[in-house]
């Protein structure tokens, strides 16, 4: 294969990849062309939150063709248009060979919740020390244990110790991959819904807990129904205070409610939103987001 890298400026990246995309480039992809330079401008949004500005300064956009006649004649007809004013051709290369699913499996090794519970996609063997795996590819759903929200859940449900959860009913809303709601399954539980807004992750979720062999139940939010003895939410801090009420109403007395997605600054906006409904604390941090528990 080959591509077609173009240099682009703001305004113009839209309708050159709505180009590429009409002169059959196999993929488009746009990349900050000033990253890792002082010129950079980040766009980070706050979470939740759409980004500053939708598009960089100037942006490389590369597009793949399967031959070179292809990325040539693309090339060409890109440069006679009017909007080609201001983008730049910068060259047309092969690209190596390259086994893609190797590569990309390659990025997703086995993650460490604690030394004894490890996440592990199919394609690795377990590590030797790991006494609970859970099973899990990267797919549509949120949920690989990558993310440290995540770790940090699945890293409470193993502290409740091994078993610890064999006679309590778990409630995993906001779900994604199901990955919290096979944890907790791996720790005991046997009575557990887990629900999304997302119709894709309440699929991605029935898949993962079948290929882990564990029993749950996955459906839309409504299907959550009475109350729970843990309550795992790894959300982002805007849902959680408006699901305050909800999520609370769905906890025991005595219950657990086990919170996520929330950044460390975010700590004290959380404790006001949920005082009402019970008094939350920190319980672990990572990497700038921290875990936040009530005992309702
Ligand atoms: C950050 S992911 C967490 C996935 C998984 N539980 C984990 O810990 O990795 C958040 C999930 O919550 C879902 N979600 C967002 N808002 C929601 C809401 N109001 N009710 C239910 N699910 C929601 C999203 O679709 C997404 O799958």
């Amino acid at each position: 294969m080959f591509e077609l890298r173009l240099m682009a400026p703001e305004d113009r990246v839209d309708t050159l990849c709505e180009a590429l995309d009409a002169l059959d480039a196999l993929s488009v992809s746009v990349e900050d062309a000033d990253a890792q330079t002082d010129a950079e401008q980040a766009l980070f949004g706050e979470p939740g939150m759409p980004p500053p500005k939708e598009g960089w300064q100037r942006s490389r956009v590369i597009a793949l063709f399967p031959d070179e006649a292809q990325a040539k004649e693309a090339s060409s007809v890109l440069a006679l248009q009017d909007f080609f004013e201001g983008c730049e051709v910068l060259g047309i290369a092969q690209v190596p060979e390259q086994d893609w699913v190797r590569l990309t499996q390659s990025q997703f090794a086995p993650v460490e919740v604690t030394p004894e519970f490890w996440i592990v996609p199919t394609w690795h063997e377990p590590p030797g020390q790991a006494k609970q795996v859970i099973r899990l590819d990267p797919g549509l759903a949120f949920g690989t244990g990558t993310h440290p929200t995540t770790r940090m859940c699945l890293r409470w449900i193993a502290t409740q110790g091994e078993g610890a959860l064999a006679s309590l009913r778990v409630l995993d809303y906001g779900c994604g991959s199901g990955i919290l709601a096979i944890g907790a399954a791996k720790f005991g539980s046997t009575d557990i819904d887990a629900v999304d807004i997302d119709e894709a992750a309440v699929s991605s979720t029935v898949l993962n807990a079948e290929a882990n062999g564990v029993k749950l139940k996955a459906g839309l939010p409504e299907a959550a129904k009475g109350e729970y003895d843990i309550v795992l939410a790894n959300i982002l801090a805007t849902p959680l205070k408006v699901l305050a009420p909800l999520l609370r109403s769905h906890v025991k007395a005595g219950g657990s409610l086990v919170m996520a997605g929330i950044l460390e600054r975010q700590a004290e906006e959380l404790k006001e939103a949920y005082a009402p409904y019970a008094t939350l604390e920190v319980s672990d941090a990572e990497d700038g987001w921290i875990l936040m528990t009530a005992r309702c």
